[in-house]
């Protein structure tokens, strides 16, 4: 094979690969290689790097050279030895997932992180991180993932406003004042300890002995803030947790009997919430037309918005091990995009039907599609070609025409354009002035 020179990516890899793999893991990172055929960790689209994966190599130093790879969508550099304060990520402008957990880097929150738009998950969990968490950090709506603990973030938690977020911990940090409502259904151990929190779930605000605990200077869990490239990360956390639980027993201020009197109070405050909440929705139930039917048909719809990003949604497409490419069809014969950018986007579920589970995907030149990925065909490859050629040729003013399809040995997925409108049960039920 030709050397790979002019690559345009190829200099920034090596750039990263001289400056912080001292211990030469890297080894298939050299400048005879193509980066996107052979080198350890790294996955491209249309021969540019967008997928790098380097986690568990003992990585050193900073990372600057990596921000000049303008189309990474996933960046992973977990469970390594990096240092310093992050570089600016402004020009990383197509990053959804970054995880950066387990490493040694300090400074403020990275003010160039709010600018990443389309950042779906955020790991900075087990680092030296300090300061404040900025309000830009609302900017970032599209958040799913926020994992701070185990740093030494302070200031006011009430700046955090984030409504999507489904995975959030800043346990082990300094975070003082009231938890804002829209994060109080996270667990306790989300918020465990910091310095001076309240309000539910770790306590009321107004009774100062209910307001999270405050880890003595020289706690053990306040001196294992450093991230270590050898322990891992579920077990640090798992230990910490302990010994948050043991300090907070015995360093009880309330006694026995007002802790009993809080949690009976507690639970008939419970009982009595779920019963008007149980009154409330069976009296809107009766009245509207649907009856019982139309409950479970509001249960279903609310059970299909859940919303589920991932690298990679479809079940058995794995990029990395054992991906056996199929066949994609573009109807209209103009092919638009490869199999591997709907793998790779980012992926919303949209509702499950009778024959598998919709979705919407996000490519990465921009464009918005819905893959239907179908749970059992139960027809081999001719056949469903065969289908698929006669639905392609459907035309009708109330039928979403099929613009594509792929079929592999395991994976079968139809594509559509997507229909932004929401779906006929809210169209009917709740934006009932809307039109599909
Ligand atoms: N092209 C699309 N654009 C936007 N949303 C879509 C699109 N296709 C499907 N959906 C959403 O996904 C849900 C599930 O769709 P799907 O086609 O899998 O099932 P269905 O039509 O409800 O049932 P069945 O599979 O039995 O025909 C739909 O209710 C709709 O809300």
């Amino acid at each position: 094979t030709p050397p790979e020179n002019n690559h345009p990516d190829l200099p920034s890899l090596l750039l990263f690969k001289s400056t912080s793999d001292p211990s030469n893991q890297l080894t298939s990172w050299t400048a005879s290689n193509n980066p996107c055929t052979t080198f350890f960790g790294v996955s491209c689209l249309h021969n540019r790097v967008t997928r790098l994966v380097l986690e568990n190599l003992n990585l050193q130093n900073r990372f600057d050279s990596l921000t000049s790879l303008t189309h990474l969508r996933t960046l992973s550099l977990k469970n390594n030895n990096l240092t310093g304060p992050l570089p600016d990520l402004t020009n990383l402008t197509s990053l959804k997932l970054l995880f950066l957990s387990n490493n040694q880097f300090s400074g403020n929150f990275p003010a160039s992180l709010p600018s990443l738009f389309t950042l779906y998950r955020l790991d900075l969990s087990l680092n030296n991180f300090s300061g404040e968490i900025p309000a830009t950090i609302n900017q970032m709506n599209h958040l799913v993932t926020l994992r701070l603990e185990q740093n030494r973030f302070s200031g006011d938690v009430t700046v955090l406003k984030l409504q999507n977020l489904q995975e959030f911990n800043i346990s082990g940090n300094e975070f003082s004042g009231e938890i804002p409502s829209v994060l109080s259904s996270f667990p306790v151990s989300a918020f465990s300890k910091n310095k001076n929190l309240c309000g539910f779930p770790v306590g009321n605000c107004t009774e100062p002995g209910l307001a999270s605990p405050v880890d003595k200077p020289d706690s053990p869990a306040n001196t294992v803030i450093s991230s270590s490239p050898t322990s891992m990360p579920s077990t640090t956390s798992f230990r910490r947790e302990k010994s948050g639980g043991d300090h907070n027993g015995s360093g009880g201020k309330i006694s026995t009997v007002a802790i009993v009197a809080i949690i009976i109070g507690d639970i008939m405050v419970l009982v009595l919430v779920s019963l008007i909440i149980y009154c409330y929705f069976w009296r809107n139930s009766v009245k509207s037309n649907g009856n019982s039917k139309s409950k479970s048909m509001s249960e279903k719809v609310l059970e299909g918005e859940k919303i589920v990003y991932s690298t990679s949604p479809y079940p058995n497409a794995n990029m990395q091990a054992g991906f056996e490419r199929g066949k994609m069809v573009f109807l209209d014969g103009v092919r638009r995009f490869e199999v591997e950018d709907l793998l790779r986007a980012s992926a919303e579920m949209l509702g499950k039907g009778g024959f598998g589970t919709a979705y919407k995907a996000v490519l990465d030149d921009g464009n918005v599609v819905a893959v239907k990925w179908m749970k059992e065909a139960g027809i081999g490859g001719r056949e469903f070609e065969h289908h698929m050629e006669v639905l392609g040729m459907v035309r009708h003013s109330n039928i979403l025409s099929l613009k594509a399809y792929y079929f592999g040995r395991d994976e079968k997925l139809l594509v559509y354009d997507y229909l932004s409108n929401g779906n006929l049960f809210w169209l009917l039920h709740v934006g009932c002035n809307r039109k599909l």
